[in-house]
């Protein structure tokens, strides 16, 4: 369920109240022909949100680095009936690259409808060990990609009055052990987003921003010994 959607409307002659993200959800006419970027969207929940997408009819725009895994998706969005389905490849450690996605939807739609910010760059889940680099690496890819998007995306959105997905975590709203980088970067979308959503309702910006904040979903990451060492490593701490 998204979390903290809400559209700028004050004085606003639009008939569409703040819940248009939500209820475009559960609606899948609302979602036929749109034009929708989803990032990371070769494995896991933007793989599988690229599906739902197709199923609806929409336009979908797939970005990761593997391209042979965004072949294979595009191949099964237009299976399942996608308006029209491609892919660029390339890695969001880059905000040029985050750039260059965005130009591409304007480039073959001419606009754009809804950008879904998914991707997640590679961390560890476990005690802090001290590498600010990596750190610096995950926010560049977890973060400022997100925004780099967001930028060269807004005036198209604002054409549209479309609607712009942050995918995070409980992770970014309740921090927990063994996740001190993972956690700072969704923060860090949190603080953004949210004050950008305020910017938009006095400016009268029709732009919708939903914060996705998600619990564990198995997409097969994560071993079992993995999850029962963290169950033990926090009960231990907080429960025993
Ligand atoms: N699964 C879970 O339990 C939870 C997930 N979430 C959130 O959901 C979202 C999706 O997570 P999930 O499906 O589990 O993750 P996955 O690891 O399955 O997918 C991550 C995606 O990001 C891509 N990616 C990785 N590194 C880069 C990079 N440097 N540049 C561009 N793309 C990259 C991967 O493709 P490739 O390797 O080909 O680049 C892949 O498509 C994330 O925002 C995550 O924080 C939130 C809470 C819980
Ligand atoms: C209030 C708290 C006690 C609730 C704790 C919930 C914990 C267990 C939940 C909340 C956020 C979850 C992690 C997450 O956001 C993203 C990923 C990336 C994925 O590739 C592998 C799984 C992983 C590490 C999730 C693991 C489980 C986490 C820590």
């Amino acid at each position: 369920n998204p979390y903290g959607t809400q559209r700028g409307r004050k004085g606003s002659s639009d008939a569409r109240g703040p819940c248009t993200a939500l209820s475009s959800a559960s609606s899948p006419e609302m979602l036929r022909g749109k034009r929708v970027i989803v990032t990371g969207a070769s494995s896991g929940i933007g793989e599988q949100m690229a599906y739902h997408l197709a199923r609806m009819g929409a336009h979908v725009l797939v970005t990761a680095r593997t391209e042979a895994k965004l072949q294979k998706v595009v191949e099964r969005c237009r299976e399942l009936g996608a308006a029209s389905a491609r892919f660029v490849s390339g890695s969001m450690e880059d905000t040029a690259f985050a750039e260059e996605v965005v130009k591409e939807a304007e480039n073959t739609w001419g606009g754009l409808d809804m950008l879904i910010l998914n991707h997640i760059g590679h961390s560890y889940f476990n005690y802090f060990d001290g590498d600010v680099d990596h750190i610096r690496k995950l926010l560049e890819t977890n973060f400022l990609s997100y925004v780099a998007m967001t930028v060269t995306a807004l005036p198209m959105l604002k054409e549209s009055e479309g609607n712009i997905v942050v995918v995070s975590s409980v992770a970014g709203k309740a921090p927990g052990p063994f996740a001190a980088p993972y956690s700072a970067t969704k923060f860090a979308l949190d603080g953004f987003f949210s004050s950008l959503r305020h910017e938009f309702i006095i400016e009268n910006v029709n732009v919708s921003i939903t914060l996705c904040i998600l619990g564990y979903i198995d997409t097969g990451k994560l071993n079992q010994e993995t999850l029962t060492t963290w169950k033990a490593k926090i009960e231990d701490t907080f429960v025993n």
